[in-house]
Protein backbone atom coordinates (compact mmCIF):
# COMPACT_ATOMS: atom_id res chain seq x y z
CA UNK A 1 0.00 0.00 0.00
CA UNK A 2 2.47 2.51 1.05
CA UNK A 3 4.60 1.68 -2.29
CA UNK A 4 1.34 2.99 -4.44
CA UNK A 5 3.09 5.85 -6.33
CA UNK A 6 1.62 8.80 -4.79
CA UNK A 7 0.07 12.13 -6.60
CA UNK A 8 0.97 16.06 -5.50
CA UNK A 9 -2.84 15.50 -3.66
CA UNK A 10 -1.85 12.15 -2.05
CA UNK A 11 1.38 13.71 -0.14
CA UNK A 12 -0.91 17.29 0.31
CA UNK A 13 -3.61 15.43 1.99
CA UNK A 14 -1.69 12.43 3.76
CA UNK A 15 0.82 14.91 5.44
CA UNK A 16 -1.90 16.64 7.21
CA UNK A 17 -4.14 13.67 8.15
CA UNK A 18 -4.74 14.16 12.08
CA UNK A 19 -7.28 11.74 12.37
CA UNK A 20 -8.45 9.44 9.42
CA UNK A 21 -12.08 9.36 7.81
CA UNK A 22 -14.50 6.50 8.25
CA UNK A 23 -17.50 5.77 6.48
CA UNK A 24 -19.11 7.73 9.12
CA UNK A 25 -17.19 10.94 10.02
CA UNK A 26 -15.06 13.24 7.69
CA UNK A 27 -10.82 13.04 8.34
CA UNK A 28 -9.87 15.93 10.62
CA UNK A 29 -6.75 17.73 9.04
CA UNK A 30 -4.60 20.28 10.38
CA UNK A 31 -4.30 23.92 8.80
CA UNK A 32 -0.80 25.56 8.17
CA UNK A 33 -2.27 28.78 7.12
CA UNK A 34 -5.50 30.55 7.97
CA UNK A 35 -5.90 33.66 6.28
CA UNK A 36 -8.94 36.18 7.29
CA UNK A 37 -10.77 38.62 5.63
CA UNK A 38 -13.63 40.79 6.92
CA UNK A 39 -16.73 39.60 5.41
CA UNK A 40 -16.23 36.27 6.05
CA UNK A 41 -15.03 36.04 10.16
CA UNK A 42 -16.92 37.65 12.41
CA UNK A 43 -19.00 35.12 12.93
CA UNK A 44 -16.00 32.65 14.00
CA UNK A 45 -14.96 35.37 16.24
CA UNK A 46 -17.93 35.57 18.19
CA UNK A 47 -17.82 31.88 18.95
CA UNK A 48 -14.77 32.03 19.97
CA UNK A 49 -15.65 34.96 22.77
CA UNK A 50 -18.82 32.51 23.78
CA UNK A 51 -16.83 29.59 24.61
CA UNK A 52 -14.50 31.86 25.83
CA UNK A 53 -11.63 30.29 23.69
CA UNK A 54 -8.12 32.25 22.41
CA UNK A 55 -6.95 31.56 19.05
CA UNK A 56 -5.29 28.23 18.91
CA UNK A 57 -2.25 29.06 16.75
CA UNK A 58 -2.52 33.07 16.04
CA UNK A 59 0.69 32.78 14.28
CA UNK A 60 -0.45 30.56 11.81
CA UNK A 61 -3.56 33.30 11.26
CA UNK A 62 -3.19 36.21 8.73
CA UNK A 63 -5.35 39.05 8.56
CA UNK A 64 -6.23 41.06 5.65
CA UNK A 65 -9.47 44.16 4.82
CA UNK A 66 -10.12 43.90 1.52
CA UNK A 67 -13.86 43.15 -0.02
CA UNK A 68 -15.42 46.36 1.88
CA UNK A 69 -12.57 48.72 0.98
CA UNK A 70 -13.02 52.10 -0.52
CA UNK A 71 -10.43 52.56 -3.54
CA UNK A 72 -10.43 56.06 -3.51
CA UNK A 73 -8.23 58.03 -0.74
CA UNK A 74 -8.82 59.09 2.05
CA UNK A 75 -10.09 62.95 2.71
CA UNK A 76 -7.86 65.35 3.47
CA UNK A 77 -9.28 64.97 7.80
CA UNK A 78 -8.47 61.16 6.77
CA UNK A 79 -11.92 60.22 6.75
CA UNK A 80 -12.70 57.02 4.26
CA UNK A 81 -15.48 56.93 1.90
CA UNK A 82 -17.13 53.62 2.97
CA UNK A 83 -19.94 52.80 0.89
CA UNK A 84 -22.41 51.59 3.73
CA UNK A 85 -22.27 51.57 7.25
CA UNK A 86 -22.05 47.83 6.99
CA UNK A 87 -18.96 47.96 4.91
CA UNK A 88 -17.75 50.27 7.77
CA UNK A 89 -18.56 48.16 10.53
CA UNK A 90 -17.17 44.81 8.61
CA UNK A 91 -13.62 46.87 8.59
CA UNK A 92 -13.80 47.86 12.33
CA UNK A 93 -15.08 44.73 13.73
CA UNK A 94 -11.98 42.69 11.99
CA UNK A 95 -9.32 45.61 13.17
CA UNK A 96 -10.84 44.87 17.11
CA UNK A 97 -11.29 40.76 16.65
CA UNK A 98 -7.44 40.86 15.50
CA UNK A 99 -6.11 43.17 18.47
CA UNK A 100 -8.20 41.07 20.97
CA UNK A 101 -7.07 37.66 19.84
CA UNK A 102 -3.38 39.04 18.84
CA UNK A 103 -3.70 38.37 15.26
CA UNK A 104 -1.54 39.86 12.42
CA UNK A 105 -4.01 41.97 10.14
CA UNK A 106 -2.37 43.82 7.18
CA UNK A 107 -5.07 46.44 7.66
CA UNK A 108 -5.06 50.65 6.85
CA UNK A 109 -1.25 51.88 7.16
CA UNK A 110 0.11 48.78 6.49
CA UNK A 111 2.59 48.06 3.06
CA UNK A 112 1.39 44.73 2.47
CA UNK A 113 -2.80 44.85 2.94
CA UNK A 114 -3.84 43.50 -0.34
CA UNK A 115 -6.73 41.17 -1.65
CA UNK A 116 -6.15 38.17 0.17
CA UNK A 117 -4.95 36.04 -2.14
CA UNK A 118 -2.61 38.18 -3.65
CA UNK A 119 -1.09 39.41 -0.61
CA UNK A 120 -0.19 36.15 1.30
CA UNK A 121 1.70 34.80 -1.52
CA UNK A 122 3.45 37.91 -1.72
CA UNK A 123 4.48 38.23 1.98
CA UNK A 124 5.74 34.34 1.55
CA UNK A 125 2.87 33.44 3.80
CA UNK A 126 1.75 30.77 0.97
CA UNK A 127 4.32 28.13 0.81
CA UNK A 128 4.60 24.49 -1.12
CA UNK A 129 3.40 21.69 1.06
CA UNK A 130 0.48 23.83 3.07
CA UNK A 131 -2.71 23.22 4.26
CA UNK A 132 -3.97 26.80 3.51
CA UNK A 133 -7.75 27.69 4.24
CA UNK A 134 -9.95 31.14 3.81
CA UNK A 135 -13.71 31.77 4.39
CA UNK A 136 -13.72 32.84 0.72
CA UNK A 137 -13.85 30.16 -2.39
CA UNK A 138 -10.76 31.80 -4.70
CA UNK A 139 -8.86 30.31 -1.70
CA UNK A 140 -7.71 28.03 -4.32
CA UNK A 141 -5.48 30.48 -5.62
CA UNK A 142 -2.90 28.96 -3.42
CA UNK A 143 -2.64 26.00 -5.08
CA UNK A 144 -0.30 27.06 -7.49
CA UNK A 145 2.57 26.75 -5.05
CA UNK A 146 1.83 23.25 -4.27
CA UNK A 147 -0.42 23.90 -1.89
CA UNK A 148 -3.70 21.96 -0.44
CA UNK A 149 -6.14 25.19 -0.90
CA UNK A 150 -9.43 25.78 -0.43
CA UNK A 151 -12.27 28.15 1.02
CA UNK A 152 -14.43 27.01 3.56
CA UNK A 153 -17.62 28.31 5.24
CA UNK A 154 -18.07 31.00 8.28
CA UNK A 155 -19.14 28.04 10.70
CA UNK A 156 -15.75 26.34 9.53
CA UNK A 157 -13.81 29.69 10.11
CA UNK A 158 -15.02 29.35 13.88
CA UNK A 159 -13.56 26.07 13.82
CA UNK A 160 -10.29 26.90 11.97
CA UNK A 161 -9.76 30.01 14.75
CA UNK A 162 -10.72 27.65 17.53
CA UNK A 163 -8.69 24.52 16.41
CA UNK A 164 -6.17 24.71 13.59
CA UNK A 165 -7.75 22.06 12.53
CA UNK A 166 -10.58 20.87 9.98
CA UNK A 167 -13.12 18.19 9.01
CA UNK A 168 -12.90 17.55 5.37
CA UNK A 169 -13.59 14.68 2.78
CA UNK A 170 -11.15 13.47 0.37
CA UNK A 171 -11.90 15.04 -3.09
CA UNK A 172 -11.24 12.94 -5.97
CA UNK A 173 -8.83 13.82 -7.96
CA UNK A 174 -8.31 15.13 -11.80
CA UNK A 175 -4.93 16.19 -13.54
CA UNK A 176 -5.33 18.71 -16.40
CA UNK A 177 -2.74 18.63 -18.80
CA UNK A 178 -2.37 21.70 -20.92
CA UNK A 179 0.29 20.34 -23.30
CA UNK A 180 2.47 22.56 -26.19
CA UNK A 181 3.01 26.38 -25.98
CA UNK A 182 0.07 29.09 -25.85
CA UNK A 183 0.74 31.51 -28.89
CA UNK A 184 2.29 35.00 -28.84
CA UNK A 185 -0.55 37.51 -26.72
CA UNK A 186 -2.00 34.11 -25.50
CA UNK A 187 -2.65 34.85 -21.25
CA UNK A 188 -2.92 32.73 -18.02
CA UNK A 189 -6.50 33.72 -18.18
CA UNK A 190 -7.09 32.88 -21.68
CA UNK A 191 -5.84 29.55 -20.35
CA UNK A 192 -8.28 29.38 -17.46
CA UNK A 193 -11.61 30.36 -19.50
CA UNK A 194 -11.04 27.97 -22.12
CA UNK A 195 -10.07 25.19 -19.31
CA UNK A 196 -13.58 25.89 -17.48
CA UNK A 197 -15.64 25.97 -21.02
CA UNK A 198 -13.86 22.46 -21.81
CA UNK A 199 -14.66 20.91 -18.57
CA UNK A 200 -17.72 22.90 -17.83
CA UNK A 201 -18.78 24.63 -14.99
CA UNK A 202 -19.60 22.04 -12.86
CA UNK A 203 -17.35 19.37 -14.53
CA UNK A 204 -15.14 20.04 -11.20
CA UNK A 205 -17.34 19.15 -8.91
CA UNK A 206 -16.17 16.60 -6.08
CA UNK A 207 -12.67 16.86 -7.60
CA UNK A 208 -9.51 18.55 -6.31
CA UNK A 209 -7.76 19.14 -9.75
CA UNK A 210 -3.50 19.23 -10.35
CA UNK A 211 -2.58 21.17 -13.74
CA UNK A 212 0.64 19.98 -15.13
CA UNK A 213 2.06 20.08 -18.64
CA UNK A 214 4.05 22.22 -20.90
CA UNK A 215 1.83 25.37 -21.04
CA UNK A 216 1.33 25.53 -17.38
CA UNK A 217 5.18 24.95 -16.66
CA UNK A 218 6.10 27.66 -19.18
CA UNK A 219 3.51 30.03 -16.56
CA UNK A 220 5.38 32.18 -14.08
CA UNK A 221 3.91 32.17 -10.87
CA UNK A 222 1.23 34.85 -11.06
CA UNK A 223 -0.10 32.88 -14.22
CA UNK A 224 -0.43 29.57 -12.42
CA UNK A 225 -2.21 31.74 -9.70
CA UNK A 226 -4.77 32.90 -12.10
CA UNK A 227 -5.44 29.65 -13.40
CA UNK A 228 -5.35 28.17 -10.06
CA UNK A 229 -7.84 30.99 -8.84
CA UNK A 230 -10.21 30.23 -11.13
CA UNK A 231 -10.52 26.69 -10.65
CA UNK A 232 -13.16 26.65 -8.00
CA UNK A 233 -14.96 28.29 -11.60
CA UNK A 234 -15.10 24.64 -12.68
CA UNK A 235 -17.16 23.58 -9.81
CA UNK A 236 -13.70 22.27 -8.14
CA UNK A 237 -12.63 22.11 -5.09
CA UNK A 238 -8.93 22.91 -5.05
CA UNK A 239 -6.19 23.46 -7.87
CA UNK A 240 -2.40 22.63 -7.88
CA UNK A 241 0.51 22.77 -9.43
CA UNK A 242 3.30 21.36 -8.14
CA UNK A 243 6.46 23.24 -6.97
CA UNK A 244 9.18 23.89 -9.18
CA UNK A 245 12.27 26.06 -9.87
CA UNK A 246 10.10 29.03 -10.75
CA UNK A 247 8.36 28.28 -7.37
CA UNK A 248 11.07 28.34 -5.43
CA UNK A 249 12.82 31.36 -7.31
CA UNK A 250 9.47 33.58 -6.01
CA UNK A 251 9.58 32.74 -2.68
CA UNK A 252 13.39 33.11 -2.34
CA UNK A 253 13.62 36.34 0.20
CA UNK A 254 9.78 36.91 0.84
CA UNK A 255 9.71 38.18 4.55
CA UNK A 256 7.72 35.23 5.55
CA UNK A 257 9.65 32.77 3.83
CA UNK A 258 12.79 30.45 5.46
CA UNK A 259 16.19 31.96 5.80
CA UNK A 260 19.38 30.82 4.22
CA UNK A 261 20.51 27.01 4.88
CA UNK A 262 16.56 26.43 6.12
CA UNK A 263 15.33 27.92 3.03
CA UNK A 264 17.84 25.57 1.41
CA UNK A 265 16.75 22.71 3.20
CA UNK A 266 12.63 23.62 2.88
CA UNK A 267 13.15 23.66 -0.89
CA UNK A 268 14.35 20.40 -1.47
CA UNK A 269 11.47 19.00 0.52
CA UNK A 270 9.16 21.17 -1.77
CA UNK A 271 10.83 19.93 -4.73
CA UNK A 272 10.05 16.19 -3.37
CA UNK A 273 6.34 17.46 -3.74
CA UNK A 274 5.67 16.48 -7.52
CA UNK A 275 4.14 13.62 -7.85
CA UNK A 276 5.96 10.47 -8.42
CA UNK A 277 5.76 8.74 -11.92
CA UNK A 278 2.95 6.61 -12.19
CA UNK A 279 0.44 8.37 -9.66
CA UNK A 280 -2.98 7.63 -10.86
CA UNK A 281 -6.29 10.03 -11.16
CA UNK A 282 -9.95 9.59 -11.03
CA UNK A 283 -10.22 11.82 -14.30
CA UNK A 284 -7.52 13.50 -16.71
CA UNK A 285 -8.19 15.91 -18.92
CA UNK A 286 -5.03 16.72 -21.69
CA UNK A 287 -5.89 19.79 -23.83
CA UNK A 288 -3.38 21.18 -26.58
CA UNK A 289 -2.28 24.96 -25.79
CA UNK A 290 -2.67 25.64 -29.63
CA UNK A 291 -6.19 25.11 -29.15
CA UNK A 292 -6.47 28.45 -26.62
CA UNK A 293 -6.55 32.30 -28.03
CA UNK A 294 -8.17 35.19 -26.32
CA UNK A 295 -11.24 34.86 -24.69
CA UNK A 296 -14.29 36.55 -23.65
CA UNK A 297 -17.81 35.23 -21.97
CA UNK A 298 -20.55 36.05 -23.57
CA UNK A 299 -23.20 35.13 -20.80
CA UNK A 300 -23.52 34.61 -17.01
CA UNK A 301 -21.10 32.17 -16.12
CA UNK A 302 -17.54 31.18 -16.27
CA UNK A 303 -18.28 28.33 -18.84
CA UNK A 304 -20.05 30.51 -21.43
CA UNK A 305 -17.32 32.00 -23.44
CA UNK A 306 -16.29 32.16 -26.75
CA UNK A 307 -12.60 32.78 -28.78
CA UNK A 308 -12.65 36.08 -30.01
CA UNK A 309 -13.51 35.52 -33.69
CA UNK A 310 -16.00 32.94 -32.77
CA UNK A 311 -19.55 32.74 -33.10
CA UNK A 312 -21.36 32.85 -29.81
CA UNK A 313 -24.03 29.91 -29.55
CA UNK A 314 -27.43 30.23 -30.42
CA UNK A 315 -30.00 30.62 -27.92
CA UNK A 316 -30.60 27.07 -28.18
CA UNK A 317 -31.57 26.28 -24.73
CA UNK A 318 -33.34 28.66 -22.46
CA UNK A 319 -30.36 29.13 -19.99
CA UNK A 320 -28.81 30.62 -23.03
CA UNK A 321 -31.75 32.05 -24.49
CA UNK A 322 -31.91 33.57 -20.85
CA UNK A 323 -28.13 34.40 -20.91
CA UNK A 324 -28.02 36.50 -24.15
CA UNK A 325 -30.61 38.32 -23.27
CA UNK A 326 -29.51 39.27 -19.84
CA UNK A 327 -26.40 40.31 -21.55
CA UNK A 328 -28.00 42.34 -24.61
CA UNK A 329 -25.57 39.86 -26.88
CA UNK A 330 -26.89 38.11 -30.46
CA UNK A 331 -26.73 34.04 -30.52
CA UNK A 332 -24.71 33.29 -33.64
CA UNK A 333 -21.87 36.05 -34.50
CA UNK A 334 -18.70 36.77 -33.09
CA UNK A 335 -18.64 39.68 -29.81
CA UNK A 336 -16.20 41.35 -31.63
CA UNK A 337 -17.49 44.68 -32.22
CA UNK A 338 -20.12 44.78 -29.15
CA UNK A 339 -20.21 48.27 -27.28
CA UNK A 340 -18.06 48.04 -23.93
CA UNK A 341 -19.48 50.72 -21.25
CA UNK A 342 -16.88 49.64 -18.34
CA UNK A 343 -13.35 48.36 -18.31
CA UNK A 344 -12.02 47.17 -14.81
CA UNK A 345 -8.43 45.32 -14.48
CA UNK A 346 -7.69 43.93 -10.88
CA UNK A 347 -8.79 41.23 -8.62
CA UNK A 348 -7.22 38.35 -7.11
CA UNK A 349 -7.95 36.59 -10.98
CA UNK A 350 -5.76 39.65 -12.76
CA UNK A 351 -4.86 42.39 -9.93
CA UNK A 352 -1.06 41.36 -10.22
CA UNK A 353 2.06 43.47 -11.48
CA UNK A 354 2.58 41.09 -14.71
CA UNK A 355 -1.75 41.88 -15.14
CA UNK A 356 -0.98 45.51 -14.98
CA UNK A 357 2.15 45.52 -17.29
CA UNK A 358 0.28 43.57 -19.98
CA UNK A 359 -2.23 46.05 -19.80
CA UNK A 360 0.08 48.92 -20.12
CA UNK A 361 1.64 47.68 -22.51
CA UNK A 362 -0.92 47.69 -25.38
CA UNK A 363 -2.41 51.44 -23.23
CA UNK A 364 1.15 53.11 -23.67
CA UNK A 365 0.41 56.19 -25.72
CA UNK A 366 -3.31 55.66 -26.66
CA UNK A 367 -6.63 56.73 -24.68
CA UNK A 368 -9.20 54.66 -23.10
CA UNK A 369 -12.44 55.76 -26.08
CA UNK A 370 -14.41 58.59 -25.40
CA UNK A 371 -17.73 57.06 -23.30
CA UNK A 372 -15.89 54.37 -21.79
CA UNK A 373 -14.94 54.14 -18.16
CA UNK A 374 -12.06 52.40 -17.54
CA UNK A 375 -10.69 51.08 -13.49
CA UNK A 376 -7.31 50.14 -12.63
CA UNK A 377 -6.80 48.33 -9.38
CA UNK A 378 -3.88 47.22 -8.05
CA UNK A 379 -4.70 43.49 -5.98
CA UNK A 380 -2.27 45.07 -3.31
CA UNK A 381 -0.10 47.96 -1.91
CA UNK A 382 2.87 45.98 -2.99
CA UNK A 383 1.79 45.38 -6.15
CA UNK A 384 0.58 49.08 -6.25
CA UNK A 385 4.12 50.46 -5.18
CA UNK A 386 6.08 48.19 -7.86
CA UNK A 387 3.59 49.57 -10.49
CA UNK A 388 3.93 53.02 -9.71
CA UNK A 389 7.98 52.75 -9.65
CA UNK A 390 7.75 51.28 -13.14
CA UNK A 391 5.47 54.27 -14.15
CA UNK A 392 2.40 52.33 -14.68
CA UNK A 393 -0.18 54.58 -13.16
CA UNK A 394 1.08 57.43 -15.48
CA UNK A 395 0.27 54.96 -18.78
CA UNK A 396 -2.77 54.12 -16.73
CA UNK A 397 -3.65 58.13 -15.90
CA UNK A 398 -2.54 59.18 -19.28
CA UNK A 399 -4.31 57.07 -21.15
CA UNK A 400 -7.50 58.22 -18.80
CA UNK A 401 -8.36 55.25 -16.90
CA UNK A 402 -8.11 55.72 -12.91
CA UNK A 403 -5.54 54.31 -10.68
CA UNK A 404 -7.45 53.34 -7.91
CA UNK A 405 -6.06 52.06 -3.80
CA UNK A 406 -5.96 48.30 -3.42
CA UNK A 407 -8.99 46.19 -2.89
CA UNK A 408 -11.74 43.70 -4.47
CA UNK A 409 -13.21 46.31 -6.13
CA UNK A 410 -15.48 46.01 -8.69
CA UNK A 411 -14.91 42.70 -8.98
CA UNK A 412 -18.10 42.12 -6.59
CA UNK A 413 -18.76 45.69 -6.70
CA UNK A 414 -19.39 45.84 -2.40
CA UNK A 415 -17.42 48.46 -1.72
CA UNK A 416 -19.19 50.81 -4.52
CA UNK A 417 -17.22 50.39 -7.24
CA UNK A 418 -20.50 49.44 -9.55
CA UNK A 419 -20.85 49.07 -13.19
CA UNK A 420 -24.55 50.28 -14.15
CA UNK A 421 -27.32 48.40 -14.56
CA UNK A 422 -27.70 47.95 -18.42
CA UNK A 423 -24.11 48.69 -18.96
CA UNK A 424 -21.68 46.08 -20.43
CA UNK A 425 -18.23 45.65 -18.82
CA UNK A 426 -14.94 44.10 -19.89
CA UNK A 427 -13.67 42.61 -16.47
CA UNK A 428 -10.19 40.68 -15.40
CA UNK A 429 -12.04 39.28 -12.61
CA UNK A 430 -13.31 35.57 -11.94
CA UNK A 431 -17.17 35.76 -11.89
CA UNK A 432 -19.74 37.10 -14.27
CA UNK A 433 -23.27 36.14 -12.45
CA UNK A 434 -25.95 38.20 -13.01
CA UNK A 435 -25.52 41.40 -10.99
CA UNK A 436 -22.03 40.31 -10.04
CA UNK A 437 -20.83 44.15 -10.87
CA UNK A 438 -23.86 45.74 -9.95
CA UNK A 439 -27.60 45.23 -10.15
CA UNK A 440 -28.24 44.38 -13.80
CA UNK A 441 -24.73 44.82 -14.87
CA UNK A 442 -23.37 42.72 -17.69
CA UNK A 443 -19.56 41.02 -17.14
CA UNK A 444 -17.28 39.64 -20.36
CA UNK A 445 -14.57 38.21 -18.36
CA UNK A 446 -11.06 38.43 -19.81
CA UNK A 447 -7.58 39.26 -20.07
CA UNK A 448 -6.02 42.11 -18.77
CA UNK A 449 -4.34 42.53 -22.44
CA UNK A 450 -8.34 41.72 -23.82
CA UNK A 451 -9.38 44.11 -21.39
CA UNK A 452 -7.24 47.03 -22.17
CA UNK A 453 -7.50 46.75 -26.08
CA UNK A 454 -11.54 46.67 -25.52
CA UNK A 455 -11.11 50.05 -23.56
CA UNK A 456 -9.18 51.56 -26.39
CA UNK A 457 -11.30 50.69 -28.82
CA UNK A 458 -15.03 51.17 -26.96
CA UNK A 459 -15.75 47.67 -28.38
CA UNK A 460 -15.06 44.01 -28.59
CA UNK A 461 -11.29 43.56 -30.30
CA UNK A 462 -8.92 40.78 -30.17
CA UNK A 463 -5.67 42.59 -28.23
CA UNK A 464 -3.60 40.90 -30.76
CA UNK A 465 -4.90 43.08 -33.37
CA UNK A 466 -6.78 41.87 -36.56
CA UNK A 467 -3.99 41.09 -38.53
CA UNK A 468 -2.84 38.25 -35.83
CA UNK A 469 -6.07 36.61 -36.10
CA UNK A 470 -5.36 35.69 -39.39
CA UNK A 471 -2.50 34.03 -38.30
CA UNK A 472 -3.82 32.22 -36.27
C1 LIG B 1 -17.16 37.51 0.06
C2 LIG B 1 -16.64 36.13 -0.20
C3 LIG B 1 -17.34 35.19 0.72
C4 LIG B 1 -16.74 35.72 -1.66
C5 LIG B 1 -16.17 34.33 -1.94
O1 LIG B 1 -16.21 33.42 -1.15
O2 LIG B 1 -15.67 34.09 -3.00
C6 LIG B 1 -16.06 36.74 -2.56
O3 LIG B 1 -14.70 36.81 -2.37
C7 LIG B 1 -16.37 36.43 -4.01
O4 LIG B 1 -15.47 36.43 -4.83
O5 LIG B 1 -17.55 36.23 -4.32
S1 LIG C 1 -11.07 39.97 -5.77
FE1 LIG C 1 -13.10 39.19 -6.21
S2 LIG C 1 -12.91 36.99 -6.33
FE2 LIG C 1 -11.10 37.77 -5.32
S3 LIG C 1 -11.55 37.62 -3.15
FE3 LIG C 1 -12.11 39.68 -3.82
S4 LIG C 1 -14.26 39.53 -4.37
FE4 LIG C 1 -13.52 37.43 -4.23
Amino acid sequence: MADRPQSLFDKLWANHVVRAESADTPAILYIDLHLVHEVTSPQGFDVLRQRDLPVRRPDRTLATLDHSTPTTPPGPDGERHYFTPQAKAQVETLERNCAEFGIRLEGWGSDYRGVVHVMGPELGATQPGMTVVCGDSHTSTHGAFGALAFGIGTTEVGYVLATQCLPQRKPKSMRVVVDGQLGPGVAAKDMALHIIRTIGVNGGTGYAIEYAGEAIRALDMEGRMTVCNMTIEAGARAGMVAPDATTIEYLRGRELAPRGGDFERAAEGWLALAGDDGATFDREVIIDAADIAPTLTWGTDPGMSVRLGEAVPEGDTPGRRRALDYMGVTGGQPLDGHGVDVVFVGSCTNGRLSDLRAAAEILRGQRVAVGTRMLVVPGSESVKRAAEAEGLDRVFTDAGAEWREPGCSMCLAMNGDLVPAGKTAVSTSNRNFEGRQGTGARTMLASPATAAACAIAGRVVDPRGEAAREVA
